[in-house]
């Protein structure tokens, strides 16, 4: 029915944006896949499951969401400014999850920022991809776990591999962020901890 993303006007497949982030940034961290992949054994044991249905389960792409802006409904202050009731302001979720007060060396991968024990004291509002406030995401827990259920299901089985830097992505700030040239991922069939040239029958991908 609609020719693109656009045309939907408020859907944006948020969901299917985020699986596909945090697929590449392991994909070009290793050494944080391998901590995923740990953790994974640990808890699931074995990773015996056929190759095609965990593709197919990967690649499912998932509904669309609308985006965030506002207008104010209140006079608010911010840092001493008075905004109106009746403003229209945009929250710039990427610029707010860069501010290197909060977050150091922000465009450093670094799950571990988001273990418990490393947010606490965090200001509530210093990270809200969800949004915050009564009109957050109601789909946020599902999208959450949506999104372990699939990068469960594929680490388990898969080690994946990046080869593209981020200039070649060609990220785009829509109303999430895009990579206009699309993401390639190589996935190598998992046969004991660690892929190594002899056991892996690996197959290209793109993500999205
Ligand atoms: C990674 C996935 C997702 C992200 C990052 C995301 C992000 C957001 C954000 C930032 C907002 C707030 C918009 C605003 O303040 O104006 C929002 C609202 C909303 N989201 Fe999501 N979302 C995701 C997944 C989902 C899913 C899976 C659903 C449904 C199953 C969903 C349903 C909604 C709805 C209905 C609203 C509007 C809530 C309202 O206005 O009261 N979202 N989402």
């Amino acid at each position: 029915m609609f020719e693109s993303q656009e045309q939907q006007g408020l859907g944006h497949d948020t969901t299917a944006a985020a699986l596909n982030w945090a697929i590449y940034l392991l994909g070009c961290h290793p050494e944080a896949q391998k901590k995923v992949h740990q953790e994974l054994d640990e808890v699931f044991g074995d990773f015996d499951c056929p190759f095609t249905c965990v593709v197919k389960e990967a690649l499912r792409l998932f509904p669309s969401v609308p985006f965030f802006a506002w207008t104010l409904s209140q006079d608010c202050y911010i840092r001493g400014f008075k905004v109106p009731k009746g403003t229209n302001a945009i929250i710039v979720s990427y610029a707010l999850h860069r501010d290197p007060d909060v977050f150091p060396d922000p465009e450093e991968f670094r799950p571990e920022r988001f273990f418990p024990e490393n947010s606490s004291g965090r200001h509530p509002y210093a990270y809200i991809p969800f949004s915050a406030g009564p009109r957050n995401c109601i789909g946020q827990d599902f999208a959450q776990v949506e999104e372990k259920v699939v990068l469960a299901t594929l680490l388990r089985h898969f080690w994946v591999e990046a080869n593209q830097n981020r200039e070649e992505l060609g990220m785009v700030g829509e109303l999430i962020l895009r990579p206009y040239n699309g993401i390639w991922i190589q996935l190598k069939k998992r046969t004991a901890n660690m892929p190594s040239e002899e056991n892996f029958k690996s197959l290209d991908l793109q993500v999205y």
